[in-house]
């Protein structure tokens, strides 16, 4: 029989299969709630004598082993979101306990005197094996619903109290990356969630397309490349993606800008030509060139939040490609007198509706439609190039052998030897 095609989904591990990750720890899987691109999300344990329970706090996504997007979201969470866990002998003597120290996220949070960062807290990774074929799999905090099925039943749009609120913590969640040589490259809603337990928490999530723009300090450089240009999800990316330029932290913010835009006004100016980037990446430049009328100019209404968004994107135009943004003043360009978590309420749901995240049918044909959610249609991918091959540890003994991942070119397929041999960027 031949095996099956490492580009689709992977072929589910069975309810109860247990997961042995790098530090010996144990994973039991639980039933399955969602699916991506290449693959899937399991409820998960680390309690492994009984069946998961509906309210755990862990997930863990498991793709094919050949896959590039789920290695350099492993690369990003193990460099700059993992926890410290206690030595083992504590946890041999009560497996059932977490004796986790403090993650690096926490520590950053204390310096700063937050109670809170949105960036999921990494648990564990392995690699797996059943009937012959090869999984990579990740642990990671269980989280809730993503914003764009709250803006999809919110009419597309936010207040414009909510829309800045969630404009600051993701400036100071971007600064936490940035400081941690990484840039996320992919921000929009779809990518944002909820809190499992706390809905006004929102998390920003899915890191396979994130880049270290300045491994060991050292910045990329600003290089044009017309047959790397549109990367990234089409809607958002940044103009110096449309030109092929590495992302680096100006593209994050501006791809923030972007999306905050969308969320105030409900639409963009290149809405209709989506499916053609240069004429996005057109519409995109006059818009920067003419800020900041040309935001002001998207609404009627004086107090929409537009006059906030065109300040902000007007401080980004003006960055240089390397040059460190200053976030304070990002976040006080986005200054609100309302105070507080954005306020993401649901509408109350019709009876008998389900919370799962496994994704219902109608939000499914949003996405082949290309809505906002990075589908292949919509999204010119971005390469991914995690170009350094240091500390490993344990995950890189379980993989010798297996070629460098210098690149996932194209999400919408896996890592070949090819990709290893290419210089991305
Ligand atoms: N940590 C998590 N907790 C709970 N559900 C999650 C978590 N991460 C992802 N999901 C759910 O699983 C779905 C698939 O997530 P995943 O990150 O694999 O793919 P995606 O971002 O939707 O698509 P792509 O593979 O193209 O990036 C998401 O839409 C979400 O509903």
């Amino acid at each position: 029989m031949a095996p099956p095609k490492k580009l689709a989904l992977p072929k589910p591990l069975p309810d109860g299969f247990i997961l042995t990750d790098t530090e010996k720890k144990k994973w039991r899987l639980g039933r399955i709630i969602g699916q991506g691109g290449f693959g899937l999300i399991y409820l998960a344990s680390l309690d492994v004598d009984r069946p998961v329970a509906a309210d755990t706090d862990y997930v863990i996504k498991l793709e094919y082993h050949e896959n590039g997007p789920l290695f350099s979201e492993l690369k990003f969470y193990q460099r700059a979101a993992k926890v410290e866990s206690r030595t083992s002998s504590q946890r041999l003597r009560k497996p059932e306990l977490l004796y986790w120290g403090r993650s690096q996220v926490q520590k950053w949070m204390k310096g700063r005197n937050l109670d809170f960062l949105g960036i999921p807290t990494y648990w564990g990774s392995g690699l797996a094996e059943n009937n012959n074929l090869r999984y990579r799999f990740m642990a990671m905090d269980r989280l809730g619903t993503d914003l764009q099925k709250v803006l999809d039943q919110n009419g597309g749009m936010f207040k414009k109290a909510t829309v800045l609120q969630l404009g600051r913590e993701l400036v100071t969640v971007l600064e936490y990356i940035h400081e941690n040589e990484y840039v996320h490259a992919d921000i929009k809603a779809a990518n944002l969630m909820q809190g499992h337990r706390d809905r006004e928490k929102v998390y920003l999530a899915d890191y396979g397309l994130s880049f270290r723009y300045c491994p060991d300090g050292e910045h990329k450089d600003y290089k044009e490349n017309p047959k790397k240009g549109h990367n990234g999800t089409i809607e958002y990316t940044s103009t110096d993606a449309h030109r092929g330029v590495a992302p680096s932290r100006r593209s994050d913010l501006q791809i923030l800008g972007f999306c905050l835009l969308h969320w105030l006004c409900g639409s963009l100016p290149w809405d209709r030509v989506l499916k053609n980037p240069a004429q996005v990446q057109e519409a995109k430049t006059r818009l920067m060139d003419n800020l900041p009328d040309s935001v002001q100019q998207l609404s009627v209404s004086r107090d929409s939040g537009t006059d906030e968004v065109a300040s902000f994107l007007l401080y980004v135009r003006n960055l240089r490609y390397d040059e460190e943004p200053n976030y304070h003043h990002l976040r006080q360009l986005l200054c609100h007198t309302v105070k507080g978590r954005p306020d993401l309420h649901l509408p109350a749901r019709p009876a008998g509706a389900s919370s799962s995240n496994v994704p219902d049918p109608s939000s499914k044909e949003k996405q082949k439609e290309g809505r906002g959610r990075g589908t292949p249609k919509a999204r010119f991918v971005a390469a991914v190039c995690d170009d350094d091959d240091e500390d490993e540890e344990e995950e890189e003994e379980q993989e010798r052998g297996r070629p460098k991942p210098a690149a996932a070119h194209h999400r919408s397929r896996p890592r070949s030897k090819k990709d290893d041999a290419t210089e991305v960027w």
